[in-house]
């Protein structure tokens, strides 16, 4: 593996031995999760994604398509799976595939790469968990031409006939699979909050975006407020980028300050959401549902600076001296040295998070946003980077991704039997990783090592199976969680001789 000339033959060459060896696959997985985390994950699964029909091999999943909706169910039987044979299914209809848009059926790699890390990081028994890719099309232009797309050829289709494609996915995959999780990964922002809300009462709905996201970065501010000092209460958090991911993680932290003592109108007030047309205000046409609780009054801004009419993120950075800056943009370089250096002006230890993924991506790289504060930023970003070095200091940076969380949470999704993904299991799993590290020594991560995840997501998971029978929405309640976590875990060994 190791061997091979670059990181996608590196992640074309595991998936090879997935299809032929998937215990040997995942032990080496667990073994060296760090370095290979990032092949058959982020940021290479981005690149794995873009190629995927030209480097197609074999299907892993089930490809569900809108032109043809009455053939789910047979779909589904090819598994040749019971009811209660399946424990997650990962499905993503690849409209906003991390920061790198629309890339129609070759979306079902990042189903394939969030279950890897679910069984790598938490034991999720791979025979119980199917990637899906639900194929209604794609916008972009250069996979329509390209004669070796494996995806329908045609624009995506959207509106009534869409609704009804996703409400026959979740009929048809919870009537068959009722034991389901189904994680919804990568929807384009106007369908990924609407599904979570529309349905989240009716199936076990968990939308990776929104709230894995939101979890994970409440986490990691949840332990940068032990080092700032300032109270979860008074944070000031401006969102740069007020999209699916952004704008679930000021919901998550607006909800941390009013359990910290702020009312839900300070609290509110609190977030600034910036966006392409600057920062968000009332009078704007199209602002999305989700963006206008957020939104400021034109009167509190009429004296701004504006370039073109909006007002930038350094004009806002300037005016609020945030405490937290979050980038959720895609924007590369977005967070400019005067940017980074006008935050450190207003504050002292400034939270600053580029999480846009992948490394094309990102707002602005942990060296530099160390380097322009002076050492006071304490950072995490969504891809993997290596330590700063600073001033003579060492500066560990903790991965803000998602899959430091997702994968506990589905663990105790799964072990507690949970009806619903609540709002309490999302807290309780945040707390948990959060409360993994001590952030006090200088240049200390604010999250735990992608080398303790396994254990990190069983700690994680056994506060989620706690939080699941607090809300009453738990099945299976068993009496040592600890332990029925752990047993729960699949081990990536050889049984009776067997391979793969
Ligand atoms: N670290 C993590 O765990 C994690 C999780 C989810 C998403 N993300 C990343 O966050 C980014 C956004 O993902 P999403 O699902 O929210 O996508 P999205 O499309 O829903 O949101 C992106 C938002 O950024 C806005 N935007 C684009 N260019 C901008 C610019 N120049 N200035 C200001 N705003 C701009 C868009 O208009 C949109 O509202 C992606 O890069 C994704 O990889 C990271
Ligand atoms: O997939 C990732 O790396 C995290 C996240 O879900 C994203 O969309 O960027
Ligand atoms: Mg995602």
């Amino acid at each position: 593996m190791r061997a091979q000339s670059s990181d996608l033959a590196k992640n074309v060459y595991l998936e090879q031995l997935h299809d032929r060896n998937e215990t040997l696959y995942f032990r080496v997985l667990v073994e060296h999760l760090a370095e290979l985390l990032p092949i058959v994950y982020d940021p290479t699964v981005g690149e794995a994604i873009e190629k995927y029909s030209h480097e197609y091999r074999c299907p892993r999943g089930i490809f569900l398509s809108i032109d043809r909706p009455d053939d789910m169910e047979k779909a589904f039987a090819t598994l040749q799976l019971g009811p209660e044979d399946v424990d997650l299914i990962v499905c993503t209809d690849a409209e906003e595939i991390l920061g790198i848009g629309d890339w129609g059926v070759g979306g079902i790699q990042i189903s394939v790469g969030k279950l890897a890390v679910y069984t790598a990081a938490a034991g999720i028994d791979p025979r119980r968990v199917v990637p899906v890719s639900l194929d209604v099309g794609t916008d972009r232009r250069s996979l329509l031409d390209d004669p070796l797309y494996l995806g329908n050829r045609h624009s995506r289709v959207r509106g009534a006939d869409y609704d009804a494609f996703i409400e026959s996915y979740l009929e048809t995959a919870s009537s068959t699979f009722p034991d389901a999780l189904l994680h919804f990964e990568d929807f384009g922002p106007s369908n990924a909050r609407r599904i979570l809300e529309q349905y989240g009462g009716r199936y076990r709905i968990f939308n990776d975006d929104m709230q894995g996201t939101g979890a994970i970065t409440l986490a990691a501010v949840l332990s940068a407020v032990k080092v700032s000092g300032v109270r979860m209460r008074d944070q000031k958090l401006v969102v740069f980028g007020a999209g699916t991911a952004g704008v679930g993680i000021a919901d998550q932290l607006r909800d941390a300050m009013v359990r910290d003592g702020a009312d839900s109108r300070q609290a509110a007030a609190q977030v600034w959401l910036i966006d392409k047309q600057g920062l968000l205000t009332r009078d704007m046409d199209g602002l999305r549902d989700f963006q206008q609780p957020y939104a400021r009054d034109p009167d509190e801004v009429a004296d701004w600076a504006r370039d073109d009419g909006a007002i930038s993120l350094l004009e806002t950075v300037r005016r609020v001296e945030p405490t937290i800056l979050l980038g959720t943009s895609t924007a590369h370089g977005a967070f400019t040295r005067e940017v980074v250096q006008s935050m450190s002006e207003g504050t002292e230890r400034p939270i600053i998070f580029p999480i846009s993924n992948p490394t094309s991506r990102i707002e602005a790289m942990p060296a530099d946003v160390i380097a322009w504060s002076g050492g006071k930023a304490l950072v995490a970003t969504g891809i993997p980077v290596p330590p700063v070095e600073y001033d003579g200091m060492t500066y560990e940076i903790g991965q803000a991704n998602n899959a430091l969380l997702y994968p506990g949470l589905g663990l105790g999704t799964i072990v507690s039997g949970a009806s619903q993904v609540t709002s309490g299991m999302l807290l309780a799993a945040a707390q948990a990783v959060a409360d993994q590290v001590d952030p006090s020594r200088p240049g200390a991560s604010l999250l735990p090592p992608v080398e303790s995840l396994r254990e990190s997501s069983a700690v994680t998971a056994t506060a989620v199976v706690k939080a699941a029978l607090d809300d009453g929405v738990a099945t299976s309640k068993p009496t040592d969680v600890s332990e029925a976590v752990r047993e729960a875990m699949w081990q990536p060994v050889y049984t009776d001789g067997a391979a793969a």
